[in-house]
């Protein structure tokens, strides 16, 4: 393991009124004392933060004022002596505190390395670890709210708690091989085995019934606008972000290429995304836009069909309508401050149980109705991270898959009568699988990929 002393900018690029070069390894506090003028930091105690000069020891120029906050190992986020340098927040003076740092014997720290660290050193395991950086690209309170918990720990208990039942089948299973001579033995295996595995089976099952919702929670419901130009698509996404993101023009094809938002309904957090007006075209780049919106339309959760209630009803509403032929969908019938022209009664025929939303944007109306059909369409109007625990990790949610599936082939092997040690393969299969979610079965180098993802500094 490495036990360099590692250094970087812990917070973000730009001005601001502080800024923190953070330090971790045995040397953090020598290191610091190096460039330091004021207290010993030798002396001070453990978590207590000192004011100073930072001095650059070749030139013995005053390159800052700071605060110095000194954390002595075990009890720190890396489990090592930690060192904070809060210094002045602009680009310049962050960056030359950083050099001094480097200069005197600290290395630049990897991505996701300070974290890392607090994994390799046992504070945290991987799945925590993993919430870590979903707690940093948290979009809503809700999605906040569901990887503190992870980082908690709750997603590790449980998991924990599984491995631990497959253990004890395991066991029963050791003895029914080494002892296969007790005819009561071989009876309580079978009996155990199958009881044990049904309710790991079942709670496995359950996890993955969160995952919709989990990466709903993570990612946002990926909500695609379409509707033809000039029907009133970017006025929408402006309406519902409560702020001015699309341009808007009484011309038709304003809007030329893809254009996302994240924007929070009721709690409900939406990945909004305004497209390009759908239309048969020869001018190229809009041509190109309106590639791009089939595109998203095909990726997308949840469909707002926007249509022009002052204008007939086209061959290409209807194409829209067909394009989107069961999928989860609101029909937004927007511009009823105009004379109605649309054919209102063909809109319902083809909505089949969809909910049809009259607006008028422009007036700002309609938009609560609308808002409210949105949140009632995926959670009846209740988004609960209450008590459950979800998984909403890719990852996560691959492994489980495959310990389901492992699980599910162990069961099928009791129920035919194969013999023990070949359902005990599947059994510890399934045990493997669950440990890679928390980091006790994985390999180095997926520990490597997984922690480059993270933001410098963490
Ligand atoms: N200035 C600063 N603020 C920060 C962080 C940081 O690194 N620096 N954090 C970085 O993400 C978060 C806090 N995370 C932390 C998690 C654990 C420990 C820690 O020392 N844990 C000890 C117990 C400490 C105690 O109880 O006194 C341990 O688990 O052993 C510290 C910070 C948010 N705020
Ligand atoms: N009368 C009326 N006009 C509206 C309403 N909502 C939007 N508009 C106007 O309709 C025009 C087009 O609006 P946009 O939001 O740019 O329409 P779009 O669907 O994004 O258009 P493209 O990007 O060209 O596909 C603008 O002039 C808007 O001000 C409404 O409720 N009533
Ligand atoms: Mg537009």
């Amino acid at each position: 393991m490495d036990i360099d002393t590692i250094t970087a900018i812990s917070t973000p690029v730009g001005e601001g009124a502080i800024a923190i070069v953070r330090l971790s390894g045995a040397d953090a506090i020598n290191i610091t004392k190096k460039i330091f003028k004021g207290k010993n930091l030798d002396e001070v105690p453990s978590h207590t933060i000192h004011y100073g000069k930072l001095v650059d020891p070749e030139t013995n120029e005053t390159v800052e004022e700071s605060m110095v906050t000194v954390m002595r190992s075990p009890r720190t986020f890396t489990r090592e002596d930690i060192v904070e340098i809060n210094c002045h927040g602009g680009l310049v003076s962050v960056n030359r505190v950083l050099e001094l740092v480097l200069s005197n014997g600290a290395r630049l720290a990897e991505p996701g390395e300070f974290t890392k660290r607090a994994f390799l050193n046992g504070r945290i395991d991987l799945s925590q670890a993993e919430a870590v950086m979903d707690l940093i690209r948290a979009k809503t309170d809700r999605a906040m709210s569901v990887a503190l918990k992870q980082m908690d720990g709750r997603l590790s208990k449980l998991i924990r708690s599984l491995r631990q039942e497959l253990i004890e089948t395991v066991a029963h299973v050791e003895v029914n091989i080494d002892y296969p001579e007790y005819d009561d033995v071989e009876e309580m295996t079978h009996h155990v085995l199958i009881e044990k595995t049904q309710q790991v089976y079942k709670q496995i099952e359950g996890l993955l019934q969160t995952a919709k919702q989990g990466k709903i929670l993570r990612e946002g419901i990926g909500t695609a606008i379409i509707g033809r130009p000039n029907v009133g698509k970017s006025s929408l996404l402006n309406a519902l972000a409560h702020e001015n993101k699309a341009i808007v023009t009484e011309i038709p094809g304003t809007t030329r290429d893809v254009i996302e938002e994240y924007v929070n309904v009721r709690g409900v957090p939406l990945r909004l995304v305004d497209t390009a007006g759908i239309r048969e075209t020869e001018d190229i780049v809009e041509k190109i836009g309106v590639e791009r919106s089939r595109q998203v339309l095909k990726e997308a959760d949840l469909i707002l069909l926007v249509l022009n209630n002052g204008d007939e009803f086209t061959d290409e509403d209807e194409r829209l309508f067909e394009a989107t032929a069961g999928m989860d969908k609101l029909i937004i019938v927007n511009k009823t401050d105009l004379p109605r022209r649309l054919d209102i009664e063909k809109v319902k025929q083809l909505a089949e149980n969809s909910l049809i939303i009259e607006t008028a944007i422009i007036e700002e109306k309609g938009i609560d109705e609308l808002e409210q059909g949105i949140a009632n369409i995926f959670f009846e109007g209740d988004l609960d991270t209450g008590d459950l625990t979800y998984v909403s990790n890719a990852r996560h949610i691959q492994l489980l898959k495959n310990a389901k599936n492992a699980l599910e082939d162990a069961i099928n092997g009791i129920e035919a009568g194969m013999p023990i040690d070949m359902v005990q393969i599947d059994v510890t299969r399934t045990w493997e699988l669950l440990g890679e979610i928390i980091g006790d079965t994985v390999h180095e180098s997926l520990i490597d990929q997984l922690f480059s993802q993270f933001c410098l500094g963490k």
